[in-house]
């Protein structure tokens, strides 16, 4: 059951400044699944995976190419990537964190990479053993390489909003970071409040310094973790200014190893019920969604963290 439904009214502001459709970059096999201890069987995310495709998303992060001594979670990814029936009109993007990751994606047949770099000092040395300004020493020839061989290339910018070591971080430093990947050749940057400490005002400033640099809106999407319940919030303020890329995972899983501050992303669940309030089409179906979600939760042993399919499916 949806707000329509409900019968509730299908566009709950103004709408004026919303957009008409919003693109909904489902993270929750990779992201959502990389913090979890006990291994997920391959068998699981591959079904996972599927099941999420037939509920209508159409970006599907599948996996990651980190080295599995990081993230043992990932440790299939090549596995994954072979069992997948992966689907016409689905995008299936992996994370690559350097060119070996690169070489085991390329061999896997992938279309869509992202990087993955640091807004911050402190987390590009814990997350990429490197600094804020070397990070791109090891980005620039992965992307380029990537492009080369046809490849998108997404651009991740973790802790835009603030860091556990760092404090707040200046827009202006997101910015530099976030321009830099995109002069190197990512066709799009997502900005990661990777430890869910940003407010609906943080949001706008962010956004707002990007679009006063001169980058477009339509070049940046919004990364929400929900630690502090402000993901909703801070996705309807980046709406209002004009973003259509939301990265959410279905059922709310998720985390990061190095940043222990972090918890579940935004639930697409919650995501696409804000969605259909507002009357911005997505192409998901609602009740395949939130059915495998709580599949999923069965899978994990544990329920769900997203308000929806709580009260839908709890
Ligand atoms: C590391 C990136 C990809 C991320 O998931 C985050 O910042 O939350």
């Amino acid at each position: 059951m949806g707000v329509r439904e409900l019968g509730l009214p299908e566009r709950l502001g103004s709408g004026e400044s919303l957009p008409s459709r919003v693109e909904i970059w489902e993270v929750g096999p990779r992201d959502g699944l990389q913090n979890e201890t006990e291994v997920v069987p391959v068998e699981v995310k591959v079904e996972f995976l599927d099941r999420l495709a037939r509920a209508g998303l159409t970006t599907l992060e599948a996996t990651s190419f980190v080295h599995p001594k990081w993230v043992p979670q990932l440790a299939d990814a090549e596995e994954l990537l072979a069992r997948l029936d992966r689907r016409d009109g689905v995008r299936y993007p992996v994370l690559v964190p350097n060119e070996r990751g690169l070489d085991r994606a390329l061999a896997a047949g992938v279309t869509h990479v992202a990087v993955f770099a640091s807004a911050t000092e402190t987390f590009a040395r814990r997350n990429l053993n490197s600094g804020l300004d070397a990070q791109f020493a090891m980005f620039e020839p992965v992307i380029a390489r990537a492009r080369e061989s046809g490849l998108d290339v997404r651009g991740y910018v973790s802790m835009c909003f603030g860091d556990p070591w760092e404090g707040a971080v200046a827009p202006e430093q997101v910015v530099a970071v976030g321009k830099r990947l995109l002069d190197a050749g990512c066709s799009q940057l997502s900005l990661g409040d990777t430890i869910g400490v940003a407010t609906a005002a943080s949001v706008e400033r962010v956004l707002d310094a990007f679009t006063e640099s001169g980058v477009a809106i339509g070049d940046l999407a919004v990364h929400f973790h929900d630690t502090y319940g402000q993901a909703l919030a801070n996705t309807l303020a980046a709406l209002r200014k004009g973003v259509t890329t939301v990265d959410s995972s279905a059922g709310g899983l998720g985390g990061c190893p190095y940043a222990e501050s972090a918890t579940g992303n935004l639930a697409t669940e919650d995501l696409v019920w804000l969605l259909d309030g507002l009357g911005i089409e997505h192409g998901v179906d609602f009740d395949a969604l939130v059915e495998t979600s709580a599949w999923m939760a069965t899978r994990l042993g544990r329920p769900s963290p997203s308000r929806v399919v709580r009260a839908l499916a709890g």
